[in-house]
Formats: structure tokens, C-alpha cells, sequence
């Protein structure tokens, strides 16, 4: 069964959603396709979390991973997203794929992925953003560019060759869903909306008005 139908460029899908019993297969046709035609970033995503005191809070990250157990992205713990995920581990994520006219919200509970995972993701990427995340207090206040650039240089300094060690505060999230939406425009706002919750190991399934 194919999971995902070809999109008319600029122009609405035909078609619904297939029907699919579980979201994973679904999720990666979609994102397979996002990535051949988005002009970038393909995996940004919106996170919303909460303070234990309810206050929600959203911003953009990068899905860095995915498997049987969740989406996972990287981020420094000390950010305010980092420590409103510690304080009350439970989050949404939300793509947007406006090339394609299509949206997936995903919902549950935050873990921290384990310190090798994290060490592996940090020693992939390129020196210099390895340099920045050691640099970056992300969040807290800056009295001026200069200080940052200041910063990094110190940084440069002190790890001259490739091993730049990755901060203690620096590390993966990984969102375990417990419902995953599906959303397609279609002609005329009757768009299309399948949504997965879990039960147990599997998942119910259902559409919603749009
Ligand atoms: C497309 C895009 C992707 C981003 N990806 C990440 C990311 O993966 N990790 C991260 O810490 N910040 C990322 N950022 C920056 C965050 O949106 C945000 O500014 C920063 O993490 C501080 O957020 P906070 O103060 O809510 O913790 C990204 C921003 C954009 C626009
Ligand atoms: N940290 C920050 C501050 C970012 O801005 C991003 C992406 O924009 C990331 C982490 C994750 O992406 P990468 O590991 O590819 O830099």
C-alpha cells in the first residue's frame, strides 16, 4: 500500500489520507517527502512545552533522530526549554511542511536520551557549532554580541585541536507519543485529519472534523 500520493505543486491535495494502522510508516513517507522538496530544513519542528506553573512556551528545534520510542532533538538543559522539559517532562511537537501543505502533531512524555547517545550526536557535528554549544549560555542574558564572540574565542583557545567535550548540560530529549495527528489541506478547508493514540503497545485510530 502506498502510504503518500504525489503533490500538485502549489495546489491542494485530491486525495485524503490513507488509512493506515499505525503512524510511523505514515510519518516517514511524509517526511521522506518533505525532505525531497522542502528548500530546508526539512526536520524543523515547533516544541511546545510548560512550565510546572502552566505557562507554555514554543520555539523551533531540529529532529535529530527517530525510532520505535520517539523523536529526538538536542539542546543545552540549561535553556529555558531545557528546563521547563526537567521541571514537567511533557511536551508537543509540530511540522509544517508549507510546500506540501501538510502539518503532523505529535504529543507525550520527554525523556533525556542516555549520555553515549548524546556523545555521539554532539561529536557528529561540525567543530564550529561544537564550539558555539560550549560557548552559549542559551537563554540567559547577553550584554553584547562582543561578549559571545569574546566567548568562543576564549573556546578556540582552550580546545585547539578536534576534541571539543561535550558540556554535561548539552545533550538529547527524546518525546515518547502518546497521539500523533495527521493533517492535509484539502479544496475548500475540508481538510483531512487522522489521529493515533496509543493503547497499550498499538494504537487506536480515528479522524477529526477538520
Ligand atoms: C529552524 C530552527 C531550528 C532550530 N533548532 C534548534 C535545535 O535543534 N536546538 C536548539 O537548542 N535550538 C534550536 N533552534 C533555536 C531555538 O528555536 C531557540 O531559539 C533556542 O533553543 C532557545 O530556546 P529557549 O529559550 O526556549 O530554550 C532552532 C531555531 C530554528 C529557527
Ligand atoms: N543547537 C542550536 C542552538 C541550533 O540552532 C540548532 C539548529 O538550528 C541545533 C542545536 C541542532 O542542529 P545542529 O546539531 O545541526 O546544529
Amino acid at each position: 500500500m502506498s502510504l503518500t500520493t504525489e503533490v500538485p505543486a502549489g495546489e491542494a491535495y485530491a486525495a485524503g489520507i490513507p488509512d493506515t494502522d499505525e503512524p510511523y510508516g505514515l510519518f516517514e513517507a511524509w517526511f521522506a517527502e518533505a525532505a525531497a522538496r522542502e528548500p530546508n530544513d526539512p526536520n524543523a519542528m515547533c516544541l511546545a512545552t510548560c512550565s510546572p506553573d502552566g505557562w507554555p512556551s514554543a520555539r523551533m528545534v531540529l529532529l535529530k533522530g527517530r525510532d520505535d520510542r520517539g523523536f529526538v532533538f538536542y539542546t543545552n538543559e540549561h535553556s529555558r526549554k531545557g528546563g521547563e522539559l526537567l521541571a514537567n517532562p511533557r511536551a508537543a511537537l509540530c511540522f509544517h511542511w508549507k510546500s506540501m501543505r501538510r502539518q503532523i502533531r505529535i504529543e507525550g512524555e520527554v525523556e533525556r536520551v542516555t549520555a553515549g547517545e548524546s556523545d555521539a550526536y554532539f561529536a557528529s557535528r561540525s567543530r564550529g557549532s561544537r564550539i558555539s554549544a560550549v560557548s552559549s549560555d542559551q537563554s540567559r542574558p547577553l550584554a553584547s554580541r562582543a561578549e559571545f564572540e569574546r566567548r568562543v574565542a576564549e573556546t578556540e583557545a582552550r580546545y585547539p585541536g578536534e576534541d571539543v567535550p561535550r558540556p554535561p548540560h548539552w545533550g538529547g530529549f527524546r518525546l515518547l507519543p502518546r497521539m500523533v495527528e495527521f493533517w492535509q489541506d484539502m479544496p475548500y478547508r475540508m481538510h483531512d485529519r487522522l489521529v493515533f493514540e496509543r493503547a497499550g503497545e498499538g494504537w487506536t485510530t480515528g479522524r477529526l472534523f477538520p
